[in-house]
């Protein structure tokens, strides 16, 4: 079992982030996590903070020489603006006087429709939203990435598992339906290119679209929300279960991806659009191929079948609500005063879809490692990957189905040769 937790507020010192479970023999340094924070801040329509913070990331255990050694991986991701909020975020106590009336120091007592702000006040008895706010947000995922970046190196080094993620809209800006035929579904292979584009998106003409759209809501003072979408490539199946809800892995993808803030809606494959669909037109019929491994025709359940991964690419959505501190400021009321006026705005992002993207695949890497641990046990990479192989040597020939996009199967071959985890 993988289990991960974070701490740490979004003006702190820093963020913590604890994965515990993670087998021996995985590889990843810093310069890793450094480079999958990057990514985080990446993404057309971002605020202030993302231009000069840094995310340094120290790790504090579970690493040896870049290699995990089995115990508890503990990182923490330094706050580039700490000095600036050491008052008002000080752990211990400060003079009263050194809080002031205006500025970051000030009471924030106008909260922001859409934010955690009134009701995490009402909930805890707070006179003012900064200490709701600061663990309520997003900054906060930045750890998840850190620890999601772990779990996607040891699903690709022990079961050839691999991620990608990308944005399908934003506001009412959308990839069209007809435009999948030309571009295909994005690959792990593509990840720079997808990160390279301003708003994460696999199909240029859309992405200029989005811009666009980015720019016009921050000329008006408004924000946007939007749909991410990641794909695992090199699934076995069987991950997840039929016998039990809470072991079903489209569940667990749902609460992961619905655990990221601002996400509002999760999809497994065609989702919704499923529901307007005949059983006939619904469903992946089976085949057999030429070289006698079963398939499926189509791609419209992303993956899963009865809450266990099919061993196809793995398709699961996330809906963004638009950001809730919006400039044009929404309408509120002064909980010191009792008096209608404007919900409390500083800094903020006019959009951070592309970001949720990062985020998301980061959520989805841990949920299928710890499945993955689950179904294959394993103390170190290359006791998992030989279960992962063991166990697709047993399937019976008849029932073989693809493993990934390519139809082969893609687990590589833990401790051959040079004895090294499979890569
Ligand atoms: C990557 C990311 C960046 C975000 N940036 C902001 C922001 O700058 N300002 C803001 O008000 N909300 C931002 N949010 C959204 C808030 O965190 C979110 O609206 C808040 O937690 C309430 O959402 P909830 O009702 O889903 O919890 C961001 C969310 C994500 C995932
Ligand atoms: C700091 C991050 O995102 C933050 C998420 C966020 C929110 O309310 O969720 C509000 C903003 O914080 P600040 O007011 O300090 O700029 C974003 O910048 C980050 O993603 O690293």
């Amino acid at each position: 079992m993988l289990r991960w937790l974070t701490a740490g507020e979004s003006h702190g010192p820093a963020l913590v982030g604890v994965l515990e479970g993670l087998p021996s023999g995985v590889s990843v340094t810093t310069d890793d996590l450094v480079a999958a924070l990057a990514r985080r801040r990446l993404g057309y329509g971002r605020g202030a903070r993302m231009a000069f913070e840094q995310d340094e990331v120290t790790v504090l255990g579970g690493l040896r020489h870049g290699v995990s050694q089995g115990g508890p991986f503990a990182l923490t991701i330094g706050n580039t603006e700490w000095p600036k909020w050491s008052t008002v975020m000080s752990a211990d106590p400060v003079d009263p006087s050194l809080l002031k009336t205006t500025g970051r120091n000030a009471a924030l007592t106008r909260p922001r429709p859409g934010h955690a702000d009134l009701v995490g006040m009402q909930k805890h008895g707070f006179d003012e939203a900064r200490p709701v706010l600061e663990r309520a947000s997003a900054r906060e995922t930045a750890t998840r990435v850190a620890l999601g970046a772990v779990a996607a190196k040891f699903l690709e080094q022990a079961a050839g598992v691999r991620l990608v993620s990308h944005t399908v809209s934003l506001g009412p800006v959308a990839v069209p339906d007809d435009a999948w035929a030309e571009v295909g579904l994005p690959h792990p292979d593509d990840v720079a290119a997808l990160d390279a584009d301003p708003l994460r998106c696999h199909h240029p003409a859309t992405s200029a679209r989005m811009v666009e759209e980015v720019d016009a809501c921050h000329k008006e003072g408004d924000t946007l929300g939007g749909v991410v979408e990641v794909l695992a490539y090199g699934l076995p199946p069987g991950l997840g279960s039929h016998t039990h809800w809470d072991r079903r892995i489209d569940g667990r993808l749902a609460q992961a991806l619905m655990g990221i803030q601002a996400i509002k809606g999760v999809e497994v494959g065609d989702g919704f659009e499923t529901a307007r669909r005949r059983g006939s037109a619904a469903h992946d019929e089976i085949e057999k191929g030429p070289d006698g491994v079963l398939r499926r025709r189509t791609a419209r359940a992303g993956g899963t079948e009865g809450g266990m991964t099919t061993g196809e690419v793995l398709r699961v959505r996330a809906a963004m609500k638009p950001i809730a501190t919006v400039p044009r400021a929404l309408a509120t009321v002064d909980v010191a005063t009792g008096e209608a006026t404007q919900a409390h705005h500083q800094r903020s992002d006019v959009c951070a879809v592309p970001a949720s993207g990062v985020v998301a695949e980061a959520m989805v890497a841990l949920v299928l490692a710890d499945a993955l641990l689950e179904k294959f046990g394993g103390d170190s990479v290359p006791e998992t990957a030989r279960n992962v192989r063991a166990y697709l040597d047993s399937i019976p020939e008849l029932l073989r189905s693809q493993v990934d996009a390519a139809g082969s199967p893609v687990v590589p071959v833990a401790g051959d040769d040079d004895g090294e985890p499979g890569a």
